[in-house]
């Protein structure tokens, strides 16, 4: 299903910087240099609100970088982004995250020691901030964690993870984590979910499922932006994809028109100059 919003994106110049028609996040001048490299340096950036937007370039041109400094996890030498009108340089993730653009992490050892249920409910208690002031008014807490136990039921049933609920995190297959991770962000309820290299070691049977879940939650209005090396995913799933090289967007477009554009050609041979690789196949 095509909604609204990714329709009007066929009018959208197919160019660097292009204004979309309803942006949910905009960014100007954003620079992260480290020493001498700068790892970022995009003058401006819009994401169309309802679409999925594909971050894609070669090895080091600071998609990760700009991942970690929209969400808030680092900090830029320069420059101002907003995000469904709010303005966030300076703001800690957490509060990036209640706004509710939030990102998905990979399990760390500890969250791997706890129950995938655990894993859940953490999640949304973390996003939200909630301490001591949550404990004092505890019959308001209570209902809250009823709330948060329905919602990870719903999200178990969704991603087909209702049988491992009482299973350690560290044991899920490399593909039942993806799911996890993406079911960790959903608890929070939020806008835009930004996930790094979602299909990283996944194997084909779950890729297919990955990709649907992540299609059908655009379906119902969330805004998604993704790294992502497998340009199969980029291909199939994007509505917009972004390259990055350098640090610089240097071409934005529709999946098919990104695959063709000379630029991006030049910036993925130009570094896997020794190989006969083109962006349908980047190391
Ligand atoms: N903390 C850091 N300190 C110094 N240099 C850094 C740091 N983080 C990133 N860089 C450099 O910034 C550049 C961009 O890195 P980044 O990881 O954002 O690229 P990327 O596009 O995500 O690469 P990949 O696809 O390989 O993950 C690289 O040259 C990298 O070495």
């Amino acid at each position: 299903m095509v909604d609204e919003s990714t329709a009007t994106l066929s009018n959208v110049a197919a160019e660097p910087g292009a204004s979309k028609p309803d942006p949910i996040l905009a960014a100007d001048g954003v620079r992260r240099s480290f020493g001498g490299l700068n790892a970022v340096d995009v003058d401006h950036l819009e994401l169309q609100r309802g679409a999925i937007t594909a971050l894609i370039g070669p090895n080091g041109a600071g998609k990760t970088t700009l991942f970690n400094v929209l969400t808030g996890f680092d900090r830029p030498s320069a420059g101002n982004w907003s995000f469904a009108g709010t303005e966030l340089r300076g703001m800690a993730a957490h509060r990036v995250a209640r706004l509710g653009m939030v990102r998905t992490f990979q399990l760390t050892k500890a969250l791997a020691r706890l129950t995938v249920l655990e894993n859940l409910q953490l999640a949304a208690t973390n996003q939200r901030g909630e301490g001591m002031f949550a404990s004092l008014v505890r019959p308001l807490w209570r209902g809250q964690e009823n709330r948060y136990r329905e919602l990870a039921d719903e999200l178990l049933a969704r991603f087909r993870l209702d049988h491992l609920r009482e299973a350690h995190a560290g044991t899920l297959s490399g593909g039942q984590r993806k799911l996890l991770e993406l079911a960790r962000a959903l608890m929070t309820r939020p806008r835009m979910l930004m996930l790094d290299e979602p299909m990283a070691g996944v194997n084909p049977a779950l890729a297919q499922s990955l990709l649907e879940h992540i299609t059908s939650l655009r379906d119902e209005g969330m805004t998604v932006c993704f790294v992502e090396h497998d340009m199969d995913m980029v291909m199939t799933t994007s509505d917009w994809v972004v390259c990055l090289a350098e640090g610089s967007v240097i071409a934005e477009g529709p999946p098919r028109a990104i695959g063709a554009n000379p630029a991006v050609i030049d910036a993925y041979l130009g570094k896997h100059h020794d190989e006969p690789s083109s962006p349908e196949q980047p190391s």
